[in-house]
């Protein structure tokens, strides 16, 4: 048989096509239902009022460092819905719901990627499991926050998510920030693995204006997408280049550059990643010191992120033995007893921050 021409040079790497479902089937099959969409939107706009400083409390987006497992994680939400509800006044949780996991070099990309764990790679499974995750989240009354990193998954989970993230990885890249520059969910830009925080910056800046590029609409279909420009973008301080950046000097610095760009002056610190050098055990030295910050009546700390879950530490992903209920198969998390101390403390940390100073006009 001859092969055709075209055979010869297009496709040359691609060892098999799938089928992916539509946006729009998926969110028929699960749809977010008026209540959710009122949730969402409530959830939103109470992240745009921390933001904005509007509202003195702080953010906190913990949970997970990634899903592998559905139901542990709702488990963990079930607990977390709980403590909120207990810090409600001084803290706006927000559970991290991530599903897409840059990596370095190689390794698990996450539940959309890949739900069997194991490199079969069935991404309509994927987006399915974590729809269903989403929307039950929601329903116990949880604001989502996840991180966006593949430019056609929003289509598919975005309405659900009140807060999404950036990641380090891809904070310089111009796809993720005009993709940004139209979610509708305020987006933290993460400083550079390197630790460069200008990047993130520009990130902030080059979303915050309308952008036209090539994208999909819920139908799936190709469209040119013309967006309105994010003004909800802020900094996330995640330390970088071997050393940490949530301290009060490198906070200050990062303001100052904020400042200087002529951007409102707020950032969260996630005590994770680099910030912990990736020991869990470090997280809630991080969180105190942020606690400390806060207490002593610094503003422009809006929020946090602690990456926790039901057991503490990390595990492998070893096909050869059963996983750890509740633990993390990505960066190694705290556990639920820590997550509950830590979050009781930057509660009385924003009580002291209110009772000794006064909001300033909103940035
Ligand atoms: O948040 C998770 C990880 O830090 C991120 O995905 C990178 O992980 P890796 O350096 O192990 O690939
Ligand atoms: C990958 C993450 O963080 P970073 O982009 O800061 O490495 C994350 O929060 O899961």
């Amino acid at each position: 048989m001859t092969i055709p021409e075209n055979h010869r040079v297009i496709d040359q790497r691609i060892d098999r096509v799938v089928p992916l479902t539509t946006p729009a089937l998926l969110l028929h099959e699960l749809p977010l239902d008026d209540a959710l969409t009122a949730a969402v939107l409530t959830g939103r706009r109470a992240v745009g009022q921390v933001l904005d400083r509007a509202d003195d409390r702080l953010l906190v987006v913990v949970g997970p460092c990634s899903v592998h497992d559905p139901a542990a994680a709702l488990d963990y939400a079930h607990r977390l819905r709980a403590a909120a509800e207990q810090v409600s006044e001084d803290l706006l949780v927000v559970m991290r719901v991530y599903f897409e996991k840059p990596r370095s070099t190689v390794g698990w990309k996450g539940l959309i990627n890949d739900p069997g764990l194991d490199g079969s790679g069935d991404v309509n499974t994927g987006l399915r499991r974590a729809r269903a995750l989403l929307l039950d989240v929601l329903r116990l009354g949880l604001p989502v926050g996840c991180e966006f990193l593949d430019p056609i998954t929003p289509q598919y989970i975005a309405d659900t998510v009140a807060w999404g993230a950036i990641g380090a990885r891809t904070v310089e890249s111009q796809v993720h920030r005009q993709l940004a520059s139209g979610l509708s969910m305020p987006i933290g830009m993460k400083n550079r693995p390197d630790g460069s925080i200008a990047t993130a910056v520009d990130a902030i800046r080059a979303a915050e204006v309308p952008h036209v590029f090539p994208g999909i609409d819920v139908s799936g279909t190709p469209a040119i997408m013309h967006t309105r420009g994010n003004a909800d973008g802020h900094l996330v301080l995640r330390g970088g280049g071997g050393r940490p950046n949530y301290d009060a000097e490198s906070v200050a610095g990062a303001l100052d550059l904020l400042r200087a760009a002529g951007l409102p002056e707020r950032l969260v610190v996630d005590a994770s990643h680099a910030n912990s050098g990736k020991d869990h055990r470090n997280q809630p030295v991080v969180a105190a010191d942020v606690a400390a910050q806060i207490a002593a009546g610094q503003r422009g700390i809006v929020g946090i992120m602690l990456e926790s879950f039901l057991v503490p530490g990390r595990q492998d992903l070893d096909p050869t033995r059963e996983l750890t209920y509740g633990q993390s198969v990505t960066d190694a998390c705290i556990g639920w007893d820590t997550t509950d101390e830590v979050l009781a403390n930057l509660a009385a940390a924003v009580r002291t921050r209110r009772a000794t100073t006064s909001l300033p006009t909103p940035a």
